[in-house]
């Protein structure tokens, strides 16, 4: 299991919130739920009898996440025990990015998400049920020695001149930060070359400029892919049902109010796409799978039913429809949009990156990037220096949880290290 679609694809795992029925809410973490009767005895079905769990990217996963998926599986298992007295083996790095809006693992529960979230009066410490270990060989860039040694400085903060120097080399375009039209450039002429470049850009806006910029360079004849919205609700009054939409068309492309669904999708022969949902696990076509958009199938009318996906390692063109999803347009006033699971991905958050090797980045590692570890899960993503093409840098922003480090420095205490990481 991970956090994020494109890590667990990476692990050929599914998400801790599709395995274990957790509720989602794309703005904040959703409030505890128990299962259903019909759900619980569909999970009893697949994990009842499961002894080991591993979890990827731990930490991506909140200390409350953490908190849910104890509850889970005491749901499941019948039991009161940690972790439904499951075995649990959890890999990550503190140093890299921390859950979104919420506490890594290591940091207790706050009152308010216990009041909140779990709706107690109190909690206890998951995180001092679990050992500690640490693995030291440094195998995605072995090959490149003085690029491991100056990622092994930035994960703790550290930059020093010989660290700019041999991150300053990786730098393109001609001012202190690539426009999108160099970084179109340079894509398309990676490309050529037969590389796979990705792009990693600190935010979702970032994403969007580049990938609408690549989508026009790479072709001229572009489809667009109108969401089928319709209220779900029985709303008997006009005006929430005139409201409702309103507020619907005010989200446009702000896809985390609609459930990841965008409300327009332009796409083209040749799109790199990634897959919003888990369409078959058994094959690894999952939430977080790339590929390139390879034919549009419509029918007579001229309504497009399917768009033909090129998935990466994939042998055949799969199929995608629209997928059905459900969200709030106005308090407890609920829409169904119908959309195709798809989004433009030549260009990728680093959040999303976290967990990935590539041969060959365009990385945006400057003034846009915003908290600690950002920089460096970014500069680590690629195998060598030579795969790595920075926009920009900006040494300011390259920063280190220090809370991180003062429970990493608590672990090996605990584990007798010889030495304190800072
Ligand atoms: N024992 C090994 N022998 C050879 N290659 C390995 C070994 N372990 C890992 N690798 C390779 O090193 C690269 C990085 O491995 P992996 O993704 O597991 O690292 P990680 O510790 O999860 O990194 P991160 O947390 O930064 O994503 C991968 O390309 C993987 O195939």
């Amino acid at each position: 299991m991970a956090p994020t679609g494109l890590a667990a694809h990476s692990i050929k795992g599914v998400t801790i919130h599709r395995c274990l029925s957790l509720p989602v809410d794309q703005q904040t973490t959703a409030k505890y739920s128990s299962l259903s009767t019909e759900q619980l005895l569909t999970l009893r079905k697949t994990l009842g009898r499961t002894r080991l769990f591993i979890i990827d990217e731990i930490s991506m996963v909140s200390s409350l996440m953490l908190m849910y998926i104890h509850l889970r599986l005491t749901e499941i298992k019948s039991t009161n025990f940690p972790m439904g007295n499951a075995n649990f083996v959890l890999f990550g790095d503190f140093l890299q990015l921390r859950p979104v809006s919420a506490n890594p693992p290591f940091i207790p529960l706050t009152r308010l998400e216990i009041r909140n979230r779990l709706g107690s009066m109190g909690s206890f410490n998951l995180w001092h049920e679990f050992e500690y270990d640490e693995l030291t060989i440094n195998m995605r860039q072995k090959n490149d020695k003085p690029y491991a040694d100056t990622l092994a400085n930035i994960r703790l903060g550290n930059c020093e001149e010989q660290h700019l120097q041999c991150l300053s080399t990786r730098k393109f375009g001609c001012m202190s930060r690539a426009t999108s039209e160099e970084i179109t450039k340079l894509y398309c002429n990676l490309c050529k070359e037969g590389k796979v470049p990705v792009i990693l850009m600190p935010t979702n806006d970032d994403c969007r400029l580049i990938n609408n910029t690549l989508l026009k360079e790479t072709s001229s004849k572009h489809v667009t892919l109108t969401a089928i919205d319709c209220l779900s609700s029985v709303v008997r009054n006009k005006r929430i049902e005139e409201e409702a939409a309103k507020s619907v068309s005010s989200f446009a492309d702000d896809c985390k109010r609609t459930a990841g669904a965008l409300t327009t999708l332009v796409l083209s022969i040749g799109a790199r796409v990634m897959l919003q949902r888990n369409i078959a696990v058994d094959k690894g076509l999952v939430n977080g799978s790339m590929g390139y958009v390879k034919e549009f199938k419509s029918i007579p009318s001229g309504e497009i039913v399917s768009v033909l996906v090129q998935f990466d390692g994939q042998d055949q063109l799969t199929s995608i429809g629209r997928a059905t999803v459900r969200f709030e347009a106005l308090k407890e006033v609920y829409y169904t949009r119908k959309q195709f699971p798809l989004q433009l991905a030549f260009a990728i958050t680093i959040h999303k990156s976290q967990g990935l090797s590539l041969e060959c980045a365009i990385v945006d590692a400057g003034s846009r990037c915003f908290g600690p570890g950002m920089i460096y899960v970014a500069l680590s993503r690629v195998t060598t220096s030579a795969g790595l093409h920075l926009v920009e840098l900006d040494p300011s922003k390259i920063i280190a949880d220090m809370e991180a480090i003062s429970e990493y420095n608590r672990l090996r205490r605990i584990l007798n290290f010889f030495h304190v990481l800072l």
